[in-house]
């Protein structure tokens, strides 16, 4: 395959002078595109048409760029179908699932225009003399960058919202997943944004280090994982005036305690640990089940509908459940996490198995309570760790024993058990008898500790998309009836 225009640059599509690098299909390895990455130099040339388009964008009224973003979203629909394909052969999902990733991406313009007058609207108060008003402003130039496992749904989640509240982006997504940036930035092209109001800069760490160190952007927007989150973070140690929203990885619980339909616990534990082939930040890693007859009933079931899950290409006219992970190297990291945890006592319960050369993975299952050194890491793929407990709030305390805080879950018929654990989990996402991954758009989303730095994203990302400004006004210069103190005008 050759390299091509893949740097969409003050409206242009440019080669880019750095390295080449592409991408695959991680099922067969298949090349699907290949491009050079940007350079520093076009990293600049990218900073400086976004901040010569922010004025004018910034400036047209809200609903000017709500049009735009609205045809947008109708250019997604009618591109849906090429998008979700575009996901699954450049991530491995399977189609069922990318095609709700793409619908998710519509329908997060209507959420996000919601979400802008909600949370940063104008409110007006009448004071004794004039008014105070409180309006939102955008911040300026921002970076977006996105993780692999959701290319288009994630940092839309982002850009959307940024757009709308009237700043410039420069889009930086995985290097895993260009090609359905590339897709995703040809709608918003043709969907007629002016030149320089959106710019996509393509490559490998060194783009994104470019990007993120920029003197020039007001603020920066990142999904992806904790490491880099942190890494970005100390970066900008001493630049309080920019903006840094991070939403980052989990190593997420979910407790079992007294439900009375076994099979549909199973249900929601398979559709927590092991949807996207584990790879979703909020996916449960760790299964807290009872000691006792109810809790050996749910592991024999989990273990036999696991073993079952069905496995394989994304196009397959049979949709599997799970397709492949990423990468062969992210699947190789999941043999060589479960090999780490059997070596610290962990007892294998379902062998996570890599189809070598290829990011195909079954699903493991290992017993961890006698594990006294467990690794507060997040293993991103279908690696689940099961716990035994005799005691709810011990289970409780472990669960919350770690350094992450992004999900949490309890599956179990007791309001009362409900209500304490939601008092007592440590996590921005706390879900009761339903899977803890799949939350809504239209609800904030984000982490407490090594999961995120308090600023939620999804329904709240209208928060940090725009500053407020509050202000006191009165139509006209005017003297107040009773002059302070002291005080003499003639
Ligand atoms: N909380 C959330 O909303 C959320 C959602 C999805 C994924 N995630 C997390 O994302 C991770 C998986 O995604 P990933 O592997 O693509 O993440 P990643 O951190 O490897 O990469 C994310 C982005 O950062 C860039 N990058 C990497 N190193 C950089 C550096 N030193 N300087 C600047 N940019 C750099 C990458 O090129 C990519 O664009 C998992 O940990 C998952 O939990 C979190
Ligand atoms: O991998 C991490 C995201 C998982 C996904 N979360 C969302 O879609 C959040 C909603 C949004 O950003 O609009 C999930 O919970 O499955």
């Amino acid at each position: 395959m050759t390299t091509h225009a893949a740097q969409f640059i003050n409206g242009e599509w440019r080669l880019g002078e750095g390295a080449v690098f592409a991408s695959v299909n991680p099922a067969n390895n298949e090349e699907i595109w290949r491009a050079n990455a940007a350079t520093a130099e076009q990293v600049d040339s990218a900073v400086k048409a976004a901040r010569e388009a922010f004025y004018s964008w910034g400036e047209l009224a809200f609903e000017e760029r709500l049009t735009v973003v609205k045809r947008f979203a109708e250019l997604l629909k009618e591109n849906s179908e090429a998008l979700a394909v575009a996901i699954a052969q450049e991530t491995g999902k399977p189609l069922w699932e990318t095609r709700t990733e793409a619908g998710a991406m519509v329908g997060k313009i209507a959420i996000s225009e919601k979400a802008y007058h909600e949370r940063t609207g104008v409110v007006e108060n009448p004071m004794p003399v004039g008014r105070a008003v409180i309006r939102h402003k955008a911040h300026g130039v921002v970076a977006v960058f996105g993780p692999y496992n959701f290319p288009g749904h994630l940092p839309n989640g982002h850009i959307v919202p940024a757009l709308l509240a009237g700043n410039t982006v420069i889009f930086k997504p995985s290097e895993l997943t260009p090609y359905v940036a590339e897709l995703t930035l040809k709608l918003w092209e043709q969907a007629g944004l002016p030149k320089g109001v959106i710019n996509l800069v393509q490559g490998e760490v060194e783009t994104g280090k470019a990007l993120a160190s920029h003197k020039g952007i007001d603020g920066l927007f990142f999904t992806g994982s904790s490491r880099t989150g942190h890494l970005l973070h100390e970066q900008y140690a001493g630049q309080p005036g920019k903006i840094l929203a991070l939403e980052m990885g989990g190593n997420n619980p979910l407790i079992v305690k007294d439900v009375a339909d076994t099979k549909a616990a199973v249900h929601d534990i398979i559709q927590s640990a092991f949807i996207s082939s584990g790879q979703r930040c909020t996916c449960a890693r760790k299964l807290f089940l009872p000691e006792g007859e109810q809790g050996d009933v749910i592991l024999a079931q989990l273990l036999k509908a696991t073993k079952a899950i069905k496995i394989g290409n994304y196009d397959a006219e049979d949709q599997p459940f799970m397709g492949s992970m990423i990468s062969n190297n992210a699947a190789a990291g999941m043999v060589a996490a479960q090999q780490q945890l059997v070596e610290l006592g962990g007892e294998i319960l379902l062998e996570l198995t890599h189809t070598e050369g290829t990011g195909f993975v079954t699903p493991g299952i290992i017993e961890c309570t006698k594990v006294t050194d467990f690794p507060d890491d997040e293993h991103f793929g279908p690696l689940l760790k099961v716990f035994r407990y005799s005691d709810f709030d011990a289970a409780i305390e472990k669960a919350n024993d770690t350094s992450f805080g992004l999900s949490a879950g309890l599956l179990g018929d007791n309001q009362a058990d409900y209500e304490h654990f939601l008092r007592r989990s440590r996590a921005g996402i706390v879900n009761w008898n339903r899977p803890i991954t799949g939350a809504s758009s239209a609800a904030p989303f984000g982490g407490i500790g090594a999961s995120g730095n308090h600023r939620a994203s999804a329904y709240y990302a209208a928060d940090y998309c725009a500053y407020p400004v509050a202000s006191v006004e009165l139509d006209k210069v005017t003297l107040p009836g009773t002059l302070s103190p002291g005080l003499t005008i003639e």
